[in-house]
């Protein structure tokens, strides 16, 4: 299993950590290409990043952020189910990241999860270059959370979309959370990132991350294996407690 497991004392500890790696991956993507690609996920990560965020404003070049979403729900932007929305009350609203540089779902196409695959799929081509040109997009980070059935992004554990090799946004109609219809970042996506953070917060999770980390056992965020870049798990302390065998690094308050 690569990465690197944090168990954090408290949300604020977890909280403060993220910010730090968000601003490590940003500060190298500045220096090597000037702009900061990230695809953020929905759930209970966006409070958390926002949190650590919104706390040290400072060195954060907001207006070099390129911000995609690791998956999405196909409702209406602002319906209480939409990721963006989510991530828009969390952060989006408190910091200037220029609108433009928002990739969402078309709303236009909700009811049409192929189609609006396909176009996320090009919104995407035309930030990281021609697909002909490029075979997979490299992130500089992608935030990650995963569900207490060990299911990433909209990545269902059993569901063949874990198979996909091709497509870098695919769509699912029959995701057993609902909503039931989503489009979603492919593995190989996910896995030629440059870094990856997974944000596991809560007692609900313990049981897949003992499965994933001591059982090794193939559910979707198992999956998650960096092909170049770093991969790093945060959790708090309830969500870390059944790991067994894994090394698991302590971060307490200061
Ligand atoms: O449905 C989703 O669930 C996962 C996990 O959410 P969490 O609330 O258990 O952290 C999330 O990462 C994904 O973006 C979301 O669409």
């Amino acid at each position: 299993m690569s990465g690197t497991i944090y168990a954090c004392t408290s949300t604020a500890v977890l909280a403060q950590q993220l910010r730090d790696l968000v601003v490590r991956a940003q500060d190298q993507a500045l220096q090597s290409h000037d702009r900061f690609t990230v695809a953020i996920s929905g759930g209970s990560l966006p409070r958390t990043l926002a949190q650590g965020l919104l706390a040290q404003p400072e060195g954060l070049h907001w207006s070099k952020w390129h911000v995609f979403y690791a998956d999405e729900r196909c409702v209406p932007l602002d319906d209480a189910e939409s990721n963006h929305r989510l991530v828009q009350a969390e952060l989006l609203d408190h910091v200037p990241i220029p609108r433009a540089q928002v990739y969402t779902l078309n709303p236009a196409l909700v009811t049409n999860p192929e189609e609006a695959a396909n176009d996320y799929e090009k919104q995407m081509t035309d930030v990281f270059a021609h697909k002909d040109a490029v075979r997979l997009p490299v992130f500089d980070l992608i935030l990650l959370g995963m569900g207490p059935d060990g299911h990433t992004c909209s990545l269902f554990p059993g569901h063949p979309l874990l198979d996909e090799k091709e497509r870098w946004v695919s769509y699912l109609q029959d995701s057993p959370k609902p909503p039931p219809t989503r489009i979603t970042l492919t593995l190989p996506v996910v896995n030629h990132a440059r870094r990856a953070v997974f944000v596991v917060i809560g007692s609900n999770k313990q049981d897949a991350l003992a499965r994933i980390f001591d059982h090794k056992e193939p559910l979707p965020a198992q999956r998650v294996q960096l092909v170049h870049g770093e991969l790093v798990w945060l959790m708090d302390e309830a969500a870390a407690s059944a790991i067994q065998r894994a090394p698991i690094a302590r971060l307490v308050e200061n």
